[in-house]
C-alpha cells in the first residue's frame, strides 16, 4: 500500500503549485480574515481551504465553514474567512498558522508547514476522520474563481470534502455550520423558515393588535447592491405584518456593490445612500452591508438635504436591551432581587467605537457593560460569558446570544407556565424571549434577522422611529485614517482605549483630550486596512474635528509618513 504521507505531500504540492504566491505578496489574517484585491486572492484562498480542512480534522470531522467575501469593501476586493464548528469565527489560536501558511514562499515550504503543524496539533493526515468544509460566497465577480481555489485547497487534504452551499449572506453560512454541528436542520430553506416563523411568532405576541399605523409597517431596505438585498427579495412576501421595499437590491443593473450605498457608507458618511430621495422622507429605512452582517437604520428628514438621522449599532443594541429587560422584569418581577423565577446574567459588550452617550445610557439602566477590542471575534467571545449576552459594534454588527443552559431553563419555565398560567404576562414574556432566541442569529451578527427583531420590537413597543432616536442623543464623533510607515508599531491596551507604544503618544492624546468638554479620543492600527484609525468624540462637531485632526498629526509625526 502507498505511504499516506507520500500521497498527502503530493496533493499539497500540487494544489500549492496551481496558485503560487506572487513576489512581494503578504497576507495577514486580520480583524475578519484575509482581504485584498480580488484577482490577487487565489493563493490565500487556496491556503485558507487547507487550513479549514485541517481545522475540521482537528475537531474530529465536525463541519467548518469558509466564506468568500470582502463585506463592505469595494466590489473589486475580495476576502476569505473561516467559520469554526460552533458557527463563530475561527479560533484565534489558529491565526498565526493561517498567516504562516498564506505567506509560505514556495509549495515545498507550505508542505513542511502543514506537516509540522499537523504533528504539533496531533492531527492525523491521510487517515483519521474525514473533514467537511461548507463553502459560500457573496456576489462579487471574483467569487466563483476564488471558490475554485478554496475547493482545490480543501481537496489537497486527503479525506476532506468541500460542500458548496452557493451564494449566501455571511451570517447564513455561519448559521448553517452551527446548525449542522448541532444536528439541527441546516439548509437555506430551514434558515428562512426559522427566521420567518419566529418573526411571525413575535408579532403574534405583540400585546394587543391595534398597531394599525400603516407608515409604521412600511420599511425601505438598502441592500448595498449585494446578497442581502437578493435574499430579502426572496423572503419578503413571507413576512406578514411588514411591507418591505428593497432598493439597491443586488438585481442586475441596479448598481454597484457597496458603491455609495450600504451600511458602512451610511454609518460613516451619515448621508443617504444612492437610490434614495425625497420620496422616502420620514419612512423608516434600514441598510445592510455587502455580505449582510451589518445593519443600521436611518431616516431622511428633508427634501433638499442629503443628511440623515442615523440609528447605528449602539442604538439597535439599546433597543434590544430595553426589550429583553422588559421581558425579564415581567418574568421575575421588577423589584424582586431575590428568589427570581429566572435568574439571568445579562451582559452588554461594546468596543471603544461605541458612542459615549450609548454607554452612559446602558450604565444608567444598571447594566454591566464590558469592553473588548474591535472585531466580532472579541465581542462574541465575551458575550458568550453571559446567560444573555448582547453585543454590537457601532457600525451595526452584533447579535444577542442565549446560552444553552439558559435556554433549557427558559424552556422548562415556559412549559410550566403554559400549564399553570397560560396567557399570563409572565408566560407571554417567556415565549417572547424564546422566539427572540430563535429569530436572532446565534452564530454571528446578521442584518436580516437583526432587522426583523428590530421591527418586532418597534411593533411591540408601538414606537415610531422618532421614539427610538430619542432614547439618547449621540455625542458628535469623528473618524480619521492616517497612513504611516508601520501601523503595527502602535500597541494598545485597555480594550484599545489607550496606547502603550510608542511611548509618549498616549500622553499627547491625553493633553489634547483635556481641552474638550466630553472629550474622548483613541488611536489603533486597523486590522483590515493599512492605516491607523483615529476616533474622537466631544460635545460639538467642530471640537471633534479639531481633536481628531490634532491627534492624527501627532500620530503622523511620531510614526512617520509611509
Ligand atoms: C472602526 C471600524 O468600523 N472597524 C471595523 C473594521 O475593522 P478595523 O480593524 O478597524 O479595520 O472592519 C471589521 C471587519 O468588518 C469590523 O469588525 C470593525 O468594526
Ligand atoms: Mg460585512
Amino acid at each position: 500500500m502507498a505511504d499516506p504521507g507520500v500521497e498527502q505531500r503530493a496533493a499539497l504540492l500540487a494544489a500549492a503549485s496551481v496558485f503560487p504566491l506572487p513576489d512581494g505578496a503578504r497576507f495577514s489574517y486580520g480583524t475578519a480574515g484575509f482581504r485584498a484585491e480580488g484577482s490577487t486572492m487565489a493563493p490565500a484562498v487556496c491556503r485558507a481551504g487547507i487550513v479549514a480542512a485541517l481545522r475540521s480534522l482537528k475537531l474530529g470531522g465536525a463541519s467548518v465553514g469558509l466564506v468568500i467575501t470582502a463585506s463592505h469593501n469595494p466590489v473589486g476586493d475580495n476576502g476569505v474567512k473561516i467559520v469554526d464548528a460552533d458557527g463563530g469565527m475561527m479560533s484565534q489560536a489558529w491565526e498565526p498558522f493561517s498567516d504562516a501558511l498564506a505567506n509560505a514562499p514556495s509549495p515545498e515550504a507550505l508542505v513542511e508547514l502543514v506537516l509540522q503543524f499537523a504533528k504539533d496539533e496531533g492531527i492525523t493526515l491521510g487517515g483519521g476522520p474525514s473533514a467537511q468544509v461548507l463553502l459560500a460566497r457573496d456576489t462579487r465577480p471574483t467569487g466563483e474563481y476564488l471558490l475554485d481555489a478554496a475547493v482545490k485547497g480543501i481537496n489537497a487534504i486527503i479525506g476532506a470534502t468541500a460542500l458548496d452551499m452557493g451564494i449566501l449572506t455571511t451570517p447564513q453560512l455561519h448559521w448553517m455550520v452551527r446548525s449542522k454541528n448541532k444536528s439541527l436542520k441546516a439548509s437555506e430553506e430551514d434558515y428562512f423558515t426559522q427566521v420567518t416563523e419566529s418573526f411571525r411568532h413575535l408579532l403574534e405576541l405583540v400585546p394587543d393588535d391595534k398597531y394599525g399605523d400603516e407608515l409604521n409597517k412600511k420599511l425601505i431596505v438598502d441592500g448595498a447592491n449585494g446578497i442581502g438585498g437578493l435574499k430579502l427579495e426572496e423572503i419578503k412576501t413571507k413576512l406578514t405584518g411588514l411591507h418591505i421595499h428593497v432598493k439597491n437590491s443586488g438585481k442586475e443593473g441596479e448598481g454597484i456593490l457597496n458603491e455609495s450605498c450600504g451600511a458602512d457608507f451610511v454609518q460613516k458618511e451619515k448621508v443617504l445612500p444612492l437610490g434614495f430621495g425625497p420620496e422616502d422622507i420620514d419612512v423608516r429605512c434600514a441598510s445592510f452591508d455587502g455580505d449582510a452582517d451589518r445593519l443600521v437604520y436611518f431616516r431622511i428628514t428633508s427634501p433638499g438635504n442629503t443628511t440623515i438621522d442615523l440609528v447605528d449599532g449602539d442604538k439597535i443594541l439599546s433597543l434590544f436591551v430595553l426589550f429583553i429587560r422588559e421581558q425579564l422584569d415581567a418574568i421575575n418581577g421588577k423589584d424582586n432581587q431575590e428568589n427570581k423565577v429566572l435568574p439571568t446574567r445579562f451582559g452588554v459588550v461594546q468596543t471603544a467605537y461605541a458612542n459615549g452617550a450609548s454607554t452612559e445610557f446602558l450604565k444608567n439602566l444598571g447594566l454591566e457593560v464590558a469592553f473588548t477590542s474591535t472585531g466580532v471575534k472579541y465581542l462574541h467571545k465575551k458575550a458568550l460569558e453571559y446567560d444573555i449576552g448582547i453585543y454590537f459594534e457601532a457600525n451595526g454588527h452584533g447579535t444577542v446570544l442565549f446560552s444553552d443552559e439558559f435556554i433549557s431553563r427558559l424552556e422548562s419555565l415556559t412549559t410550566k407556565l403554559s400549564s399553570i398560567a397560560t396567557g399570563s404576562a409572565q408566560h407571554q414574556a417567556a415565549l417572547r424571549l424564546l422566539a427572540t432566541s430563535q429569530l436572532i442569529n446565534q452564530a454571528v451578527g446578521d442584518a436580516l434577522s437583526g432587522m426583523l427583531l428590530v421591527e418586532a420590537v418597534l411593533q411591540h413597543k408601538r414606537w415610531s422611529f422618532q421614539n427610538w432616536c430619542d432614547l439618547y442623543t449621540d455625542l458628535p464623533s469623528k473618524q480619521l485614517k492616517v497612513k504611516v510607515k508601520d501601523r503595527t508599531s502602535i500597541v494598545t491596551t485597555d480594550a484599545e482605549r489607550r496606547v502603550c507604544q510608542p511611548s509618549g503618544l498616549q500622553e499627547l492624546i491625553d493633553t489634547e483630550v483635556a481641552n474638550y468638554c466630553h472629550g474622548r479620543c483613541f488611536v489603533r492600527p486597523s486590522g483590515t486596512e493599512d492605516v491607523v484609525r483615529v476616533y474622537a468624540e466631544a460635545s460639538t462637531m467642530e471640537a471633534c474635528d479639531i481633536l481628531a485632526k490634532s491627534v492624527a498629526q501627532h500620530v503622523e509625526r511620531i510614526l512617520g509618513y509611509p
